[in-house]
C-alpha cells in the first residue's frame, strides 16, 4: 500500500511530460530492436555472402546498406532518449525542487528551529538528482532490457537451445551475485549521502559564522571539525569504491565465464556436427546483446533504490504538515485599526519543555505604544512572536481588532505587522532591493520617501552606486546603524498597522542610536507598537510599560507610576541608572 502510494505520487510528476515519455519509450524500443538486428546481418554475411565460391557482392552491398540504415535509426533513437529523456528527467527534478522549496518555506519556525539548514540543502540538491536519474532511466531501462532480453533469448534458442541452456545455468548465479552487491552499493551510497549532507551543514555553519570564527582566531578548531567530517566522507567513499570495484569486476568475470563456457560447449557441439561455426559466431555476438540488458537491469535496481530513497526523503519533508496554516474559512484583514488582545495566553516551545509563560492577559488599543520589560529569558520576544503566528499559542488566544488571529489569513495577518529586530537580516543584493522587500513593486519615489523617513537617504546617497550599491552577504558592507535604518525603511514601505520593535537599538552606539531612535519614533506614530527594550531610557515615554516576570505580568503602568510603586521595574531601572558602587 505504501509502495503504491509512493508510486502514484511519483507517476503524477510525469503528467506534464506524457508525450515525451511515450516518445522516449518508443525510441528506446526502436534502438533495442536495431541492436538485435546487427548479429543477424553478420550471420547473413558469414553464412550466405561468403562461401567457397567467393563473395556475393550484391548481397554484401545490400547488407551494408541495411547496416547503414539501422545505424542511422539507432543513432537518431539514442539521441532522442539521451537528450530529450534526460531533459524530461531534469524537468521533473526541477518541478520537485520547486515543490520542495515552496513547502519548506511554509514550515513554521518550530520546524526550522530543529532542522539543520545544510541537511535541507542536500535534500533540495543532491537527493533530487537521484530521483531525476530514476525518472528518466527507470521506464526507459525497463523497456530496453525487456525488448533485448526477450529478443535475444528468442534468437539464441533458435540458434541452439543447448548453448542457451549453458547461459541460463550461469545467469542465476550472476544475478544472485549482482543483487547481493547492489545492496552493498546502495548502503555505501546512502552513507556517502549522509556524510556529504554533514559536510554541507558544517560548511554552512562555519561560513555563516566566519566573522565569529576569525574574531576568536578559531580557524584551526573549525578546520579540525571540517577535517574530521571530510575524512569520514573520504572513508565512506573508499568503502563505496571497494564495493563498486568488486561488483563491476565480478560481473565482468561472470561474463567471461559465460563466453568461455559457450565456446567450449560450442566447440564440442561443432565436433559432433550439432552446430555450425557461423552459428557459434552469431551466438557469441548475441551473448552481449543479452548480457548488456541484464547489466542494465542490475544497474537499474541501484538507480531504483537510490531514486526511491531520494524520493522517500523528498516525500518525508512534503509530508511534514506546516503546523501553522490558514484555517478553512479565513478572514482577510482590511483597514486594520490595530487593537491587539492577549486572552489567557500560555506558551511552551514543545510539549516536553516548561511553559515560558501562562495566563497572559493584555489589551493594547489602536495606536498605543507599549513597552515590554523583564529580565533576560523571561519571554518578551516569544510573546511578540505569537502575534504574527510565528509560533502558535499553547493556551488562550490572541485577537486583532476583535478577530482571533487563527481565523485570519496568514498572509493578511503578517502583511499588517512590521518587525524591526536587533539581529537584522538583509539579503545579498542592492540597497534598493532590500528596501523593496517591504513592498515589492513600490515606485522609486516611495522607496526614497521610506528611506528619508528612516534617516537613511543621506548615507545611501553617499554609497558608491547610491540605491544600487551592493551591500554584500547579509549586508556586511554596512555599519550596524545603517543596516538598522535600511530595515526600518523596509518597514516604512510596508506601512503596517502593528509594529514590533525588538531591542532594535540596543547594539548601537549613542550617535547611531539617536538616529535610529528618531526614525523608530516616526515609524511608531499612529501604529500599535510593542517595544522590547533593555535600555529602559528608550521607553520612559511609553504610554504603558508591562513588566514580565517568571510568574507572568508582574506590573503594568507608566514609568512614573511604576517607579512610585517601587517594585520589579523600579529595581531594574535603578540597576541601570543608579548602579551600586563599592
Ligand atoms: N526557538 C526556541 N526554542 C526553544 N526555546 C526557546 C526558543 N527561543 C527561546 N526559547 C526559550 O524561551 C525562553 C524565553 O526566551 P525569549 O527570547 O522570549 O526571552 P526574552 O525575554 O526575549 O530574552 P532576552 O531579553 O534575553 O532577549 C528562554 O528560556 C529561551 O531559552
Amino acid at each position: 500500500m505504501y509502495f503504491v502510494d509512493i508510486l502514484k505520487k511519483f507517476i503524477a510528476y510525469y503528467k506534464p511530460y506524457k508525450k515525451v515519455l511515450f516518445a522516449d519509450l518508443f525510441f528506446a524500443s526502436l534502438a533495442s530492436v536495431t541492436v538485435l538486428a546487427y548479429p543477424m546481418l553478420v550471420n547473413q554475411i558469414t553464412n550466405n555472402a561468403i562461401s567457397d565460391e567467393g563473395i556475393a557482392i550484391e548481397l554484401v552491398v545490400k547488407m551494408v546498406l541495411i547496416f547503414g540504415l539501422l545505424m542511422v535509426v539507432e543513432y537518431a533513437s539514442n539521441f532522442y532518449t539521451d537528450y530529450f529523456g534526460h531533459v524530461m528527467g531534469a524537468k521533473i527534478e526541477s518541478d520537485m525542487r520547486n515543490d520542495l522549496f515552496e513547502h519548506i518555506q511554509k514550515l513554521s519556525f518550530q520546524y526550522h528551529d530543529n532542522t539543520r539548514t545544510g541537511q535541507l540543502m542536500s535534500r533540495i540538491t543532491t537527493d533530487l538528482f537521484d530521483v531525476s536519474e530514476l525518472a528518466h532511466h527507470g521506464p526507459e531501462d525497463t523497456v530496453i532490457s525487456m525488448v533485448r532480453i526477450m529478443g535475444s533469448f528468442f534468437i539464441l534458442v533458435n540458434i541452439n537451445w543447448m548453448l542457451t541452456l549453458v547461459i541460463f545455468l550461469i545467469l542465476p548465479l550472476m544475478l544472485i551475485f549482482a543483487y547481493h552487491y547492489s545492496i552493498k552499493m546502495k548502503n555505501a551510497l546512502k552513507k556517502n549521502k549522509e556524510r556529504i549532507a554533514d559536510i554541507n551543514s558544517q560548511i554552512e555553519d562555519s561560513l555563516s559564522g566566519i566573522r565569529v570564527v576569525q574574531s576568536f582566531a578559531n580557524e584551526e578548531i573549525e578546520m579540525d571539525k571540517f577535517r574530521s567530517s571530510n575524512h569520514r566522507f573520504l572513508e565512506s567513499r573508499k568503502s563505496g569504491y571497494r564495493v563498486e570495484a568488486l561488483f563491476f569486476n565480478g560481473l565482468t568475470g561472470f561474463i567471461s565465464f559465460i563466453n568461455i563456457s559457450v565456446v567450449i560447449v560450442g566447440a564440442i557441439l561443432i565436433s559432433y556436427n550439432q552446430l555450425l561455426l557461423t552459428e557459434l559466431i552469431t551466438f557469441l555476438l548475441y551473448i552481449n546483446t543479452l548480457i548488456d540488458p541484464v547489466k542494465r537491469l542490475v544497474n537499474f535496481t541501484n538507480n531504483l533504490q537510490n531514486g526511491v530513497a531520494g524520493f522517500e526523503r523528498f516525500m518525508e519533508i512534503l509530508a511534514v504538515k506546516p503546523d501553522i496554516m490558514d484555517a478553512k474559512n479565513v478572514t482577510v484583514l482590511s483597514d486594520v485599526k490595530g487593537k491587539v488582545e492577549f486572552v489567557n495566553v500560555g506558551f511552551q516551545y514543545s510539549s516536553e519543555s516548561n511553559y515560558v509563560f501562562s495566563h497572559i492577559n493584555i489589551t493594547v488599543n489602536p495606536g498605543e505604544y507599549v513597552a515590554l520589560v523583564g529580565s533576560s529569558g523571561v519571554g518578551k520576544t516569544t510573546l511578540c512572536s505569537l502575534i504574527p503566528r510565528f509560533y502558535e499559542t499553547s493556551e488562550g488566544l490572541i485577537k486583532i481588532d476583535d478577530t482571533n488571529i487563527k481565523t485570519i489569513k496568514l498572509k493578511s495577518l503578517r502583511d499588517h505587522i512590521g518587525i524591526v529586530q536587533q539581529d537584522i537580516y538583509l539579503f545579498s543584493g542592492t540597497v534598493k532591493e532590500n528596501i523593496l522587500y517591504g513592498k515589492p513593486g513600490a515606485t522609486d519615489e516611495e522607496i526614497i520617501t521610506a528611506a528619508r523617513n528612516a534617516n537613511a537617504h543621506e548615507f545611501i546617497m553617499g554609497l558608491p552606486g547610491g540605491y544600487n550599491a551592493y551591500i554584500g552577504q547579509r549586508g556586511v558592507k554596512l555599519s550596524g546603524g545603517q543596516k538598522q535604518r535600511i530595515s526600518i525603511a523596509r518597514v516604512f514601505l510596508k506601512n503596517p498597522a502593528i509594529l514590533i520593535l525588538d531591542e532594535a537599538t540596543s547594539a548601537l552606539d549613542n550617535e547611531s542610536e539617536s538616529l535610529v531612535q528618531q526614525s523608530l519614533e516616526k515609524l511608531a506614530k499612529n501604529r500599535t507598537t510593542f517595544v522590547i527594550a533593555h535600555r529602559l531610557s528608550t521607553i520612559r515615554n511609553a504610554q504603558r510599560i508591562i513588566v514580565l516576570s517568571d510568574q507572568g505580568i508582574a506590573e503594568e503602568g507608566t514609568h512614573a507610576n511604576l517607579i512610585k510603586i517601587d517594585g520589579v521595574y523600579a529595581k531594574l531601572y535603578n540597576m541601570q541608572f543608579n548602579p551600586v558602587t563599592l
